[in-house]
């Protein structure tokens, strides 16, 4: 029989992000913003037949924040920023694509929109913006007939946002944020009155996600009370708050409801994977609906009742799908060519118990017997508040296909696991969660799947900076290091974090100040000297969250101490690496990298 090669890098990048999707009210047309010509633009798909063929709607290669259809046909409305620098500024594009037009004329590049809401008559849209508020936000609406651009919410105290708006466009929901998980949801009324939706905001919770049933019924995701979010029902004359529905042990984070039918669909996460419910209002039922996925990004529920869903799994890449109420169909046809769901490698779920007997649960990405390298790469996860899950990731099964192992714990302070669980995290980067990343380390030993010559550490963002940390603290752990925008300085980051994150910094890292002592323990650049492991760095030059001064600093420190440090910056990317050609580069340079360093003697005190 012929014997194919191994996939090589090309053949893993030949699959696609898609981010957002949007369907038109007549259910014949899906657009989407993806990277199905390497870098992302925004895509159509007639699917009134039982599938259809892509074509392109722009080509200015930026990715979008949000896509609205405009009911009559006549437009799209969307919001693009600049090679990743996060500023997403509102634009129309003509039904067919084209050139987009700015909304609005002459405004500076660090402005950004928030997307909220298009009114029903398709005139009127609803949006938060840094404008005048840079800290803070207000929320406007945007009238784009008269061109009239009026506040509605001035955000005060803390980072503000419009959230929902009843059908008749009096009432508003708004959302006060204090920390990742402390954020509280009000109602504005006629009078400008605001309510606050739980009973008691001085309390630390979450409330948000609302929906309007009607002008005077709301229901929202609360965890108020409660470790896991549940779905809420407010009453606004009655004035009263009242706990709807609760699944055990997961947390509600999405809720999307359905007017005919008066069913509300619910999104939970649980762990690292999601789930979906329909939620009859009329009599209480809640019935469990399959997923083709692991993950939900997104869900439309169209006037029909159809449901149209972009999700993800650990061996399958984005894909977006319809449900007509008894089956799924997968309307975008990414998979990875040449390759079947059988040549992908999905994780086991493990849980393993850290130095202070927490039990932590885990990704395992076990290579095939016949391309097991018997290394294993270590990737602690982002956020610090996200948790490593069942995500189709190119990179992982690249990786994975030159023989890798990849063990991905989700260490305190991951989402999934109950609130005080994600709240671990808070004001201690660097010291739980780094022993629960030495515990598993230790477990993997342990276990017989890796040792200390056998692994290499790697991770983005907040997981960049735990391989740092653990470099500088940990070095005798591990062969060598690949950090992906990750934090070097807790103090210089504390400063150089986007105006509307500054409100909430206290809460999540702490206080230059208050907490020096703590901000030099916990930051990677105080353990130059045991930073002695071979290092692969890589920025994208126009990262708002971690700005590229975070790795310029530690890639000058250490080459002036002769280290091993590879260092590339893209210039046309942000925080990730989105586009293809990037990705290639990018990946195939992490695995020539560890190729390199397994063949090398590196003495590091054990
Ligand atoms: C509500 C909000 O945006 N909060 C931010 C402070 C936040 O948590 N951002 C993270 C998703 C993030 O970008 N963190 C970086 C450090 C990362 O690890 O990706």
């Amino acid at each position: 029989m012929i014997q194919f090669s191994k996939p090589n890098v090309e053949q893993f990048f030949q699959t696609y992000r898609i981010s957002t999707f949007a369907i038109s009210q007549d259910e014949s047309r899906l657009v989407f913003s993806s990277t199905l010509n390497g870098k992302f633009n925004l895509w159509a798909m007639d699917i009134g037949g039982e599938t259809g063929y892509p074509y392109p709607l722009t080509y200015n290669d930026q990715m979008c924040g949000f896509i609205k259809l405009d009911p009559q046909g006549r437009h799209i409305l969307t919001a693009f920023d600049r090679d990743g620098d996060e500023n997403y500024q509102m634009h129309a594009l003509r039904w067919n694509g084209g050139e987009p037009q700015p909304l609005f004329a002459g405004i500076p590049p660090e402005e950004k929109h928030h997307f909220l809401h298009l009114s029903e008559d398709g005139k009127r849209i609803y949006y938060s913006t840094n404008r005048e508020n840079p800290n803070f936000l207000n929320s406007r609406v945007f009238d784009l007939e008269s061109g009239e651009d009026r506040l509605l919410i001035e955000g005060k105290g803390t980072v503000t946002v419009i959230c929902a708006v009843s059908q008749d466009e009096k009432r508003f929901a708004f959302v006060k944020e204090y920390a990742n998980t402390h954020y509280v949801s009000y109602i504005q009324l006629e009078d400008g009155q605001e309510i606050c939706l739980t009973p008691s905001p001085d309390e630390v919770h979450t409330s948000g996600g609302v929906q309007f049933l009607d002008g005077d019924n709301v229901i929202f995701a609360t965890d108020y009370d409660s470790e896991f979010a549940y779905m809420a029902h407010y009453d606004i004359k009655e004035r009263t708050f009242k706990r709807l529905c609760e699944i055990d042990s997961e947390t509600v984070v999405m809720l999307k409801y359905h007017k005919d039918s008066r069913t509300v669909y619910i999104v939970t996460e649980k762990g690292v994977q999601d789930h979906l419910y329909a939620y009859a209002l009329d009599t209480g039922e809640l019935k469990a609906i399959p997923l083709p996925v692991d993950i939900l990004e997104q869900i439309v529920v169209a006037r029909s009742g159809n449901l149209y869903m972009l999700g993800r799994g650990a061996a399958k890449p984005y894909n977006i799908y319809r449900f007509d109420g008894s089956r799924w169909t997968m309307l975008t046809q990414n998979v990875v060519t040449g390759l079947t769901e059988t040549d992908l490698i999905v994780p086991e779920v493990i849980t393993y118990r850290s130095f202070d007997g927490m039990e932590i649960e885990a990704l395992l990405f076990r290579a095939k017997d016949e391309t097991a390298n018997g290394y294993t790469v270590f990737w602690p996860h982002g956020g610090p508040q996200a948790a490593e899950r069942k995500q189709f990731r190119s990179m992982f099964q690249y990786i994975i296909a030159e023989g890798y192992n990849i063990f991905c714990p989700n260490f305190r302070g991951s989402t999934g696991y109950g609130s005080s669980f994600a709240k671990l995290v808070e004001q201690d980067w660097g010291e739980g969660p780094r022993k629960d990343c030495l515990a598993a380390m230790d477990w993997l030993f342990e276990q017989g799947i890796s040792s200390r010559d056998r692994l290499f550490v790697m991770g983005g963002s907040y997981g960049g900076y735990m391989t740092l940390l653990l470099a500088g603290r940990n070095p005798e752990y591990f062969k060598a290091a690949i950090d992906i925008c990750g934090v070097s300085n807790l103090f210089t980051f504390y400063h150089s974090v986007p105006e509307d994150w500054k409100p909430i910094m206290g809460q999540w890292l702490g206080d230059p100040e208050r907490d020096r002592e703590r901000f030099i323990k916990d930051s990677p650049i105080t353990y130059l000297d045991k930073m002695v492991n071979p290092l692969l760095i890589i920025q994208g030059a126009n990262d708002p969250r971690v700005v590229k001064a975070e790795s310029d600093q530690l890639v000058e420190e250490l080459r002036a101490k002769g280290r091993d440090v590879e260092y590339i910056v893209f210039d046309d990317e942000g925080h990730g690496i989105m586009r293809k050609d990037n990705e290639k580069i990018a990946y195939a340079r992490m695995v020539e990298f560890m190729n390199r360093c397994r063949q090398a003697k590196i003495q590091v005190e054990k």
